[in-house]
């Protein structure tokens, strides 16, 4: 590397950049030109982030038998992880007999938060704000009369004290179709002047918090002990009752369920980061530690899954109107609203989780995952065209999926 200093590299059309940081990084021709082999979405990815290059392709599978509050479903997913697509169509394939999935969702309120420092009466400070309520909901509407034109707009507020004596202002916002970050940090922002003047202390801090827990999703379903088997039901409630006690496993039982909302989310080009934190947050606030985002219980010999999780996903807004692929994503899903996809998006989490569960509590992960995964090994290797499938179902065979084996297999092959 010469340097990464590069001066005004933002302000480079997107081909010239590309040559700037290829000469920085001494790039082959080779590597320039795959890194500008798609240059029309590239193009496009230049208007939604900085410094752009080129852009890095995720799969983008289809998860199919999934009904949800009766009606047919099928959910684009965009990940690069083998077997979790595959892992939702055989779990929504397995709850269909008992009607699939059926969901839950609050209205999309978001909140917003105001830190106030220096307040020389605190209680006061929050007495001030509360009496403020009339004109803090015109202020808030008044900065989005298309959002309240749409039903949506300030919904209420709180007050909230904090133990090192600073005030918090949280605004209820209903964001409607949006994921809501810009329209309630707009409000926030406008209303910071007033609020200085109405409890005499300092204005910090005025953003949205992730933990939208005014926006909670719920989805249940049932899985029949007839179509997946009385030591299956058994088999998951023990690994709920592991998650439930211990964080360690909480952690990895909830990465299985973002597996397929984050799928969801960047397929329909939401903010995963912001609905991570979201999920993982709410996960620390629902027991006396952090616990799972599912649980299991049996009714008669059945079993019965529910999630409930924050879900903060808009079908406008960010970059969801402005991705073509996005836009397609909604359309396979006739999403017409963010309720839906969020309702679709709850649903997929815990058919994710069920189908890990039930893996892992029976034969293990390995099988289902790793046969998948021998594709991706078999690549590493240097496998190309029909040798990915031929080397991935020759290690399956012999139950070793391993890179060495791939690299010996394929040079088997070409002696
Ligand atoms: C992998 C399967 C589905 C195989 O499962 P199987 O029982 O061998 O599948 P099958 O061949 O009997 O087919 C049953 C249905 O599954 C679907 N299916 C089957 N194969 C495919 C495929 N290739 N592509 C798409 N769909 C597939 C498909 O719907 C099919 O029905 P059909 O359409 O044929 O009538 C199963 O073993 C499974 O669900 N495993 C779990 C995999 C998983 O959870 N992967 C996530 C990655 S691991 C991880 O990151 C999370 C974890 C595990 O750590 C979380 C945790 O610890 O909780
Ligand atoms: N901590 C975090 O999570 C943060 C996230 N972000 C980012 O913010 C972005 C999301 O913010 P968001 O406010 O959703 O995005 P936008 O501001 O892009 O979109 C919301 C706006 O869309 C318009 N709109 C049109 N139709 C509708 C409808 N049916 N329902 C609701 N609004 C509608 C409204 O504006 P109008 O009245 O003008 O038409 C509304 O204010 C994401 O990119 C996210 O990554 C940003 C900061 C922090």
């Amino acid at each position: 590397m010469t340097t990464s200093r590069i001066p005004g590299l933002h302000k480079m059309a997107r081909t010239e950049r590309l040559d700037a940081v290829a000469d920085a990084a001494g790039l082959s021709a080779d590597t320039k030109a795959a890194l500008n082999r798609n240059s029309a979405t590239a193009d496009l990815a230049d208007h939604l982030s900085e410094n752009v290059i080129s852009t890095i392709e995720v799969p983008l599978g289809v998860a199919t038998n999934l009904v949800v509050d009766g009606t047919e479903v099928l959910v684009p997913m965009a990940t690069e992880e083998s077997s979790v697509i595959a892992a939702v169509c055989n779990g929504a394939r397995a709850c269909r007999p008992s009607g699939g999935v059926m969901t839950e969702a609050d209205d999309p309120v978001m909140i917003a938060q105001v830190q106030i420092t220096n307040v020389p009466d605190v209680a006061a400070g929050q007495a001030a704000l509360l009496a403020q309520e009339a004109t803090i909901k015109a202020v808030c509407d008044g900065c989005d009369p298309m959002l309240v034109s749409l039903g949506g707009g300030f919904r209420g507020l709180e007050a909230r004290t904090l133990e090192n004596a600073m005030l918090v202002l949280h605004l209820h916002v209903d964001v409607r179709d949006a994921m809501g970050a810009n329209t309630v940090n707009t409000m926030a922002e406008t209303l910071a002047p007033q609020i200085e003047d109405w409890t005499g202390g300092t204005v910090g801090l005025r953003i949205l918090s992730n933990l939208a827990d005014r926006r909670l999703v719920r989805a249940r379903a049932r899985w029949s002990a007839e179509e997946i088997g009385t030591d299956t039901v058994a088999g998951i409630l023990n690994a709920y009752a592991f998650a439930a006690a211990d964080p360690y496993r909480a952690a990895t039982h909830n990465k299985g369920i973002m597996n397929g909302i984050d799928a969801v989310a960047m397929a329909t080009m939401n903010d995963t980061r912001a609905i991570e934190a979201g999920a993982h947050a709410y996960a620390a606030t629902r027991g006396p530690g952090y616990a799972p985002l599912t649980r299991y219980w049996q009714e008669g010999e059945d079993l019965i899954g529910e999630i409930e999780l924050p879900l903060a996903m808009g079908i406008v807004g960010g970059a969801t109107r402005a991705h073509p692929t996005a836009q397609a994503a909604l359309e396979i899903m006739q999403a017409d609203g963010a309720d839906r996809l969020s309702r679709v998006t709850a649903a997929v989490g815990l058919i994710q989780n069920f189908s890990a569960l039930r893996a892992l509590a029976t034969e293990g992960i390995q099988r289902g995952h790793m046969s998948l995964h021998a594709r991706n090994v078999a690549i590493t290797a240097g496998a190309t065209g029909a040798q990915v499938d031929q080397i991935a179902q020759e290690m399956i065979a012999r139950k070793t999926i391993r890179e060495d084996v791939a690299r010996a297999l394929l040079s088997e092959g070409a002696s």
